[in-house]
């Protein structure tokens, strides 16, 4: 057997010469046929003449160009109708970057959101931005937020439908004035001083920290290391600034009322100067900031608001409401706890001094009617409804009252909740913290 197999190799060898020398001398005579001269160059004779028609064949197999067709018209809707749909989605308060970046953002910001989507837009300048850029809600930040007037902005902002990143160090604030959004994913809260720096990706910083009232202030001049962080981080990522000055920049004032023009009669060296002369330095640095610096480039992006555009002031005269500390130290604080408590009231100095009073949430309306208007300020921010007292302390002014036509005017604010229907809301949270407060001691 082996013999007989050994003896047929060569036989088999020579019959495969036979039939590759055939098929040689075949492809040579085609070769031959359709002209081409080059026999070393088999690649191009096999695009040329055969896989063209056999691509194009299998195009139109089994109705697969159809297929193409029919997809490539439908992602061709898609991208076009998605504008439209974008543009119909911002009437949705929660939808924000969107509505300029079709309308190409005009230079006023009747809303802060156009602000934003205004830059994104002239940026990819096709009006056009990552979804992950346009959907994304307007974030804010609030520096004490968790304080008396922060707590109130802060409701305000949540009920706008804004992400809201809250900033305190609990001195004054209170954790029970923002639990209502504990859970909510739209709200944070982060203990921290603001005295030290802090890094977030925000397009608005209302920046309130700062014991306000005399008797805490004296305590914690936080002023103006707070606001110079605030500043900085502001320019850094871009974002719009708001100070909360105050009333008392016009010191003991020899001008009355005062109007924003007006420079101010404030004590240097005084017991109140901490407070006095650290929002004049606070505004002095905001007013530096939006001289000199411009918001830098973000990531390559344009910031989100021109030049010269960033920053907003606005001066708070006396304030009153729900939320305010109970031992505040201040006149309507201290006056509607004690004649809860049925204690006397505390009347300073030969009480002549005057001031006129808001109502919180009209305080609140205002500041962000300046944050999203086009005014940088300073704002004199109250009512002018006037109390008169009788005593007095150590430089204490002896009369205010806010000229706020200005606020008025650029801002078409006005206060409208009058002392008669304010002062009820307030007694009523008043009485019921203290009636809380009264409980917890009797239990103990
Ligand atoms: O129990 C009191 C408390 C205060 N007073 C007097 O009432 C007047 C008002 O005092 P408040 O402490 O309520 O408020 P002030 O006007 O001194 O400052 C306030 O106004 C502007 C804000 O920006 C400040 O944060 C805030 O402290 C003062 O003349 C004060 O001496 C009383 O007569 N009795």
């Amino acid at each position: 057997m082996v013999m007989e197999k050994s003896q047929e190799f060569p036989q088999i060898m020579k019959q495969l010469h036979k039939q590759s020398t055939t098929v040689i001398q075949r492809r040579d005579e085609e070769i031959a046929a359709t002209g081409t001269t080059s026999p070393y160059s088999p690649k191009t004779l096999k695009h040329t003449t055969r896989s063209l028609p056999r691509s194009i064949n299998y195009l139109f197999k089994e109705q697969r160009l159809l297929f193409i067709l029919v997809g490539i018209l439908i992602g061709s809707t898609f991208f076009i109708l998605q504008p439209s749909l974008s543009r119909i989605s911002t009437s949705d308060p929660n939808s924000t970057l969107a509505r300029s970046s079709f309308n190409g953002g005009s230079g006023s910001i009747a809303t802060q959101r156009e602000q934003v989507s205004f830059s994104t837009s002239s940026f990819f300048n096709v009006g056009r931005v990552p979804s992950a850029l346009r959907q994304r809600r307007l974030r804010i930040v609030v520096t004490g937020g968790a304080g008396f007037v922060g707590s109130h902005l802060v409701d305000k902002l949540m009920a706008r439908g804004n992400d809201v990143i809250v900033i305190d160090n609990f001195f004054t604030g209170r954790k029970e004035n923002v639990v209502h959004h504990f859970g909510n994913p739209r709200f944070e809260l982060i203990r921290h001083d603001v005295v030290e720096p802090i890094l977030l990706e925000v397009d608005q910083i209302y920046h309130l920290a700062c014991p306000a009232s005399p008797v805490h202030y004296k305590y914690n001049p936080t002023n103006v290391m707070g606001t110079l962080n605030m500043l900085g981080l502001a320019k850094r990522i871009g974002a719009r600034f708001l100070l909360t000055s105050t009333s008392e920049v016009y010191g003991d004032p020899l001008e009355h009322p005062q109007k924003e023009t007006y420079w101010g009669n404030v004590n240097p060296i005084g017991e109140r100067s901490c407070y006095d002369e650290g929002k004049r330095t606070a505004e002095t640095l905001t007013m530096d900031y939006h001289r000199g610096a411009d918001v830098e480039l973000i990531n390559g992006l344009k910031c989100p608001y021109q030049k010269n555009d960033w920053v907003r002031i606005a001066r708070i005269f006396n304030t009153y409401g729900p939320r305010m500390c109970l031992d505040d130290g201040r006149v309507v604080s201290n006056f509607v706890a004690q004649a809860i408590r049925k204690e006397p009231l505390t009347v300073y100095g030969d009480g002549k001094q005057t001031r006129s009073f808001q109502y919180v949430s009209d305080l609140v309306d205002g500041l962000v009617a300046l944050m999203d208007g086009e005014h940088v300020g300073p704002f004199n921010l109250d009512s002018s409804a006037t109390i008169e007292f009788r005593p007095n302390t150590a430089d204490d002014p002896h009369k205010r009252k806010p000229d706020i036509s200005k606020a008025k005017e650029l801002l078409n604010w006005q206060p409208k909740i009058p002392l008669r229907k304010g002062l009820p809301l307030m007694v009523r949270d008043f009485r019921n913290r203290i009636l809380n407060e009264d409980e917890g001691k009797a239990r103990k």
